[in-house]
């Protein structure tokens, strides 16, 4: 049997397409999941994709958070299901605190879209398996509000449990503090990052492929425990 992925479409939502794509370059199938759907269809694992969901309005992933779809998501991944969430879905994690902290406004006030430059630091999550720890990688970021924050003990800890997965490198693009990234989850099954995994996975369009390995993780980890 196939390993199905799901992958949430909210009103606004623009990166679901190229997520479920890239779900199927890895090797499993992509399941379309509708923001009012309460069941899950019976995915394995879940993507909440990036884009504008509900217009932004309030504040990045606010509304999100309270659609029929994400009840159940929060009660499963709590449970154990592997949950990635890629920008606008990073928000919408942290709005649902399965993730700690928030994001806010880039420091510099405007639209960022550039290749990124990350350190992997923690290669033992659901969704970071394929990597090592160090290692290097460059994918799209775009975004407005990807300035990472939390309270100085949150960071301390997420440091301490080695929950930072992802840091930007060269230049902080938005203000994040300590050049957070993404972050995981005390079980690794949850993690959310700003940047966009799901835009590198082709040679053909760029800018490199090192995305790939996000959607090749969570497949292994479903293969072994099946
Ligand atoms: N690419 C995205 O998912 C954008 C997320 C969000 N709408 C922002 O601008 O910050």
């Amino acid at each position: 049997m196939s390993t199905r992925v799901g992958v949430v479409t909210f009103p606004g939502s623009l990166d679901d397409r190229d997520a479920q794509r890239a779900v199927r370059l890895a090797g499993a199938e992509p399941v379309a999941l509708w923001h009012r759907d309460t069941s899950l269809h019976q995915v394995d694992a879940v993507i909440l994709p990036g884009g504008f969901s509900y217009g932004d309005y309030l504040r990045c992933g606010a509304i999100a958070r309270f659609s029929p779809v994400m009840e159940t998501i929060i009660e499963q991944a709590r449970a154990g299901l592997p949950v990635l969430g890629i920008c606008n879905g990073f928000q919408v994690l942290c709005e649902s605190h399965l993730l700690p902290g928030a994001l806010t406004r880039n420091d510099h006030l405007h639209f960022i879209c550039r290749d990124q430059r990350l350190r992997v630091e923690n290669a033992s999550t659901a969704w970071t398996a394929d990597y090592t720890a160090g290692q290097e990688i460059t994918i799209p970021l775009k975004n407005g509000e990807g300035g990472y924050v939390a309270d100085e003990r949150t960071l301390d800890e997420l440091e301490a449990e080695g929950r930072v997965v992802f840091r930007y490198l060269d230049r902080n693009p938005n203000g994040s503090r300590r050049d957070i990234a993404g972050v995981t989850n005390a079980a690794g099954n949850v993690v959310g990052l700003m940047p966009h995994p799901e835009h590198a996975v082709e040679s053909l369009t760029g800018p490199t492929t090192d995305g790939l390995g996000f959607f090749t993780s969570v497949l292994k980890k479903l293969v072994a425990a099946s």
